[in-house]
């Protein structure tokens, strides 16, 4: 439109030339000087619009090179001139469809020129690239030995975590049941206190409960430490003998526990090992008063197991014609129901090959051995299932009733003295009929087993430095035994005696039969002399006592058995 009127207004003079030309040329003048002051305003405006735009794009520019790879120099011109084109072009009278058309392929050549060289570019970037992943890898590893690093450190945190039950250090149990059996005696049944981080290591968790199970069936004789925390002294104790049948196993049907099993199904145990222990409240007694204040939920240490002499090997394993007797002193009967277990256990197989079991259990109430007590019902189960091979008596110093020499005569089967000796004269006294009566009859036709066994005793000469024998290694502490058990004393743990007679070997004497003291001090010193202590240890000490009085008239009892005091 702007065009026509510009050519109109050009023509007008021509039109009108005749009359009135310089009118016309003034006012073309006049069009023309302000449509030149219009266009340099115009070009004012637009120079000043492209350096507002050029500030803008260099701040921008700058903000990205801040984050971004900067644009090359290339595209920055580009951009510049691009500028200058749109503000001239705007300047220009507006351009026609052809012209338009040739703008845009115009502008789409360049956009395809400007991927090409992007493409182009590319591999220079991908170059770049691998410095950018040669972290990742780094990263990777680093965090991977991060990883591993706190993973072992949690492993053994939790390795070193104190087992349920072990020699070094208390551990807490639980009281879950209290049984009181006579005025002075009772039974608390305790279970471990497994802390949090057991619960993570759980499969090592249940190898030590298995362990733990294990132990409580272990063979032999053994006891735990109980502490008493507000004194911090420690006590001994027994702990009875786990099978199924006395129930020292207790069942832990906690929601904890049920939830675990449904999680981690059989890993996780149905039965947590508890240990039974029979306790006698003595007066004044430090530990044994302060348990017998203890009541079903409250939390108990102990530490152990203290291994002390292994019952089945010293009378042999397959040695039938063994005898074991015990003499039980009150609460001393638990470690005689240890021995007694381990004994059925080990032989239950093969019943012949079980040595005899005589214990003489003494009491000072009827009240204590009454048929309904679970020590009576126990004694009980072990001879029903022995066959007669496991036995009992029960004395009662209320009732006049005492552990006699005879009695001991009597369960040992003890040979009488040799016929060289001088016959022993009758007595009719009973407390004394122990030394020498009782035997009289024996001394004129000994029984064949009671000539070979003196025979034997007579032809062996003992080592006195036999592990297994000699009375010198024998006052060391019981818990040696142990020590074999673990293997590092297996060269000792052989019989070193001598076993020959007339140049002929004998069977070497490494199997004997056993009579075994447990009760209260004064009980362990009347029949057997006292235990005393030497280098830190609790020794055996020489066999005294009414047992040492009979050893000096029937040389067999010190030759063919072994006196252990517990
Ligand atoms: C291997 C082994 C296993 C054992 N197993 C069992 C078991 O299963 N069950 C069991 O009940 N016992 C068992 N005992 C015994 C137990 O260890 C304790 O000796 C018993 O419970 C008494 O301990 P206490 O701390 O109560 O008494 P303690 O404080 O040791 O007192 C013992 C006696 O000394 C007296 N006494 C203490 N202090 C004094 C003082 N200042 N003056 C005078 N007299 C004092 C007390 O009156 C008491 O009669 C076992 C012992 C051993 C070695």
């Amino acid at each position: 439109m702007s065009g026509r009127l510009l050519s109109a207004g050009l023509r007008l003079p021509r039109q009108v030339a005749a009359d009135g030309r310089l009118d016309l040329m003034k006012m073309k003048c006049v069009s023309l000087s302000s449509h030149h002051a219009q266009r340099r305003t115009l070009q004012r405006i637009y120079e000043q619009k492209i350096q507002h735009r050029h500030f803008h794009a260099s701040v921008s520019q700058a903000a990205q090179s801040r984050f971004s790879p900067p644009k090359s120099k290339k595209d920055d011109q580009h951009y510049s001139q691009e500028e200058l084109k749109t503000a001239r072009g705007q300047d220009e009278p507006r351009p026609s469809r052809k012209e338009k058309k040739r703008e845009r392929e115009k502008q789409k050549r360049e956009e395809d020129e400007t991927s090409r060289s992007q493409k182009r570019e590319e591999p220079e970037n991908e170059s770049e690239e691998p410095e950018n992943e040669s972290m990742g890898p780094g990263t990777m590893a680093a965090g991977i030995v991060i990883v591993a690093v706190f993973g072992y450190l949690f492993w053994q945190v939790l390795e070193g975590l104190p087992e349920p039950l072990n020699g070094q250090t208390f551990s807490p149990f639980e009281i879950i049941d209290r049984q009181q059996v006579s005025p002075t005696a009772f039974i608390i049944t305790v279970k471990p206190v497994l802390s949090r981080w057991h619960m993570f290591w759980w499969p090592a968790t249940v190898a030590e409960l298995n362990r733990l199970e294990v132990g409580l069936e272990r063979e032999g004789t053994w006891a735990v430490e109980i502490k008493q925390p507000e004194l911090q002294v420690a006590r001994d104790y027994t702990p009875l003998p786990n099978h199924k049948g006395f129930s020292a196993v207790h069942e832990d049907t906690s929601a904890w526990t049920i939830a675990r099993r449904i999680v981690l199904g059989s890993l996780t145990p149905q039965l947590i090992p508890a240990v039974k222990l029979l306790i006698r409240k003595t007066d004044g007694g430090e530990v044994s008063s302060w348990l017998s204040r203890r009541k079903v939920g409250d939390i108990i240490e102990l530490r152990g197991p203290h291994q002390s002499f292994d019952v089945v090997e010293r009378a042999g394993r397959k040695e039938g014609d063994k005898r074991v007797v015990f003499l039980a002193g009150g609460t001393g009967i638990a470690p005689a129901l240890q021995a007694a277990e381990s004994i059925l256990q080990c032989h239950s197989h093969v019943m012949k090959q079980m040595p005899q079991v005589d214990i003489i259990w003494a009491n000072r109430s009827r009240e204590d051995c009454r048929p309904d007590n679970p020590i009576i019902e126990e004694l009980e189960r072990f001879k029903r299932e022995s066959r007669g091979k496991i036995n009992y008596v029960c004395t009662v110093d209320e009732e006049g009733s005492f552990i006699t020499a005879d009695d001991i005569i009597t369960k040992t089967q003890i040979a009488a003295p040799p016929p060289t000796q001088p016959s022993p004269t009758p007595t009719t006294s009973p407390q004394k009929s122990w030394f020498w009566s009782s035997t009289s009859s024996r001394q004129a036709a000994p029984a064949p087993e009671a000539q070979r066994s003196h025979l034997s005793s007579a032809a062996r000469q003992e080592d006195p430095d036999c592990y297994f024998h000699s009375p010198k290694i024998l006052i060391t502490s019981a818990g040696e035994d142990h020590e074999k058990v673990e293997g590092k004393n297996q060269r000792r743990w052989e019989c070193t005696c001598g076993t020959k007679l007339g140049g002929v070997d004998l069977e070497k004497p490494r199997y004997k039969n056993l009579l075994m003291v447990s009760g209260p001090e004064g009980f362990i010193n009347y029949f057997a002399g006292p235990k005393y202590w030497a280098d830190g240890k609790e020794r055996q000490g020489p066999v005294g006592g009414v047992i040492g009085e009979l050893a000096k008239k029937y040389p067999n009892l010190a030759s063919d058995w072994l006196v252990l005091k517990l």
